[in-house]
């Protein structure tokens, strides 16, 4: 299988990363395209890929084309592809925040809604093969190609078919989430740090106990709330500490957090 990336940046850098390094496609059956040039340049050598001169001729050599832009630039990217998508037959898959199958349907003009697209809201975390993705496609995907990019994105981290309307939800929790828990490691670790432990060692250590908490979570049959009434003590620090986020209103903060990301990519949508 080939498969190109329009869009040579964070996304594109973390799947393509994510997929070569486990041996999904070889290096030199990645394709990219960037209209920053030098950006493409530096993604195809780390990964001995091609670069292919335009969005339209890496069109015409791949399997699935990845669209790894903003969802702003899109409306002006995508409706060119059109004609070279279905000639080709390629698969498009695109990975942009609040654009809906419908939206890259109409984009792709009168016979867009005949053209198989996919839908995916990955995470940055696919660099490390620890990613977590949605995927849905529209009515001319077949079950096959919907299959494929769900094992696609199976090979860097976990992925799971969804329906589009839980897809803001899913970019609060997942798509957008990293960042939350990437501010929650910094946190602790400005907690410590704080208290007069080095900064990089603190961070390492509140890493690695986010790490360890989520695969207790994912690999316990205890719910979350049963696992935090085990790990305070009673009098002990860990209520005390609870205590305190609590009053800082960490949870609804947090509720708040996932709310405004729920929002922000239905406005995205509306605008797109
Ligand atoms: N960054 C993240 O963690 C996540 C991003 N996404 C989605 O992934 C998409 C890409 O986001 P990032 O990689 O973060 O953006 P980015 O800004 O890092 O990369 C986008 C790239 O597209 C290039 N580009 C712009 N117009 C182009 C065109 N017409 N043809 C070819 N290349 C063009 C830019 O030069 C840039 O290198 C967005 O739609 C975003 O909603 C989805 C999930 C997570
Ligand atoms: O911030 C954004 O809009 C993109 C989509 C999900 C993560 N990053």
């Amino acid at each position: 299988m080939k498969i190109g990336f329009i869009g040579a940046g964070n996304m594109a850098t973390a799947i393509a990363s994510g997929i070569v390094a486990r041996g999904v496609v070889q290096g030199s059956e990645v394709v990219v395209h960037d209209v920053h040039a030098a950006g493409a340049q530096a993604l195809a050598e780390r990964l001995g890929a091609t670069v292919a001169p335009s969005n339209e001729a890496l069109v015409d050599t791949v399997d699935v084309v990845v669209l790894a832009i903003k969802p702003q630039v899109i409306p002006t990217a995508l409706p060119p592809l059109a004609a070279a998508l279905a000639e080709s037959g390629a698969l498009l898959v695109s990975i942009a925040a609040g654009t809906s199958l419908a939206r890259l349907e109409q984009l792709l003009g009168d016979g867009g809604a005949e053209l198989p697209v996919v839908r995916v809201m990955p995470n940055v975390n696919a660099m490390v093969g620890a990613g977590m993705a949605a995927v849905a496609g529209n009515k001319a995907a077949s079950a096959e190609q919907v299959a494929t990019v769900v094992d696609l994105f199976r090979a860097v981290g976990d992925a799971i078919e969804l329906p589009e309307s839980s897809f803001s939800t899913f970019t609060a929790i997942a798509g957008s989430a990293p960042a939350y828990a990437y501010l929650f490691i910094d946190a602790l670790a400005r907690g410590a740090l704080k208290a007069g432990m080095p900064k990089a060692m603190a961070t390492r250590i509140a890493a690695q106990t986010v790490l360890g908490s989520a695969q207790m979570v994912l690999e316990s049959d205890d719910a979350p709330w049963v696992l935090i009434d085990k790990v305070c003590s009673p009098g002990g620090t860990t209520i005390a500490g609870l205590m305190a986020l609590e009053d800082g209103g960490f949870v609804s903060t947090v509720v708040d957090g996932v709310q405004a990301t729920i929002d922000r990519d239905r406005e995205l949508g509306a605008g797109s």
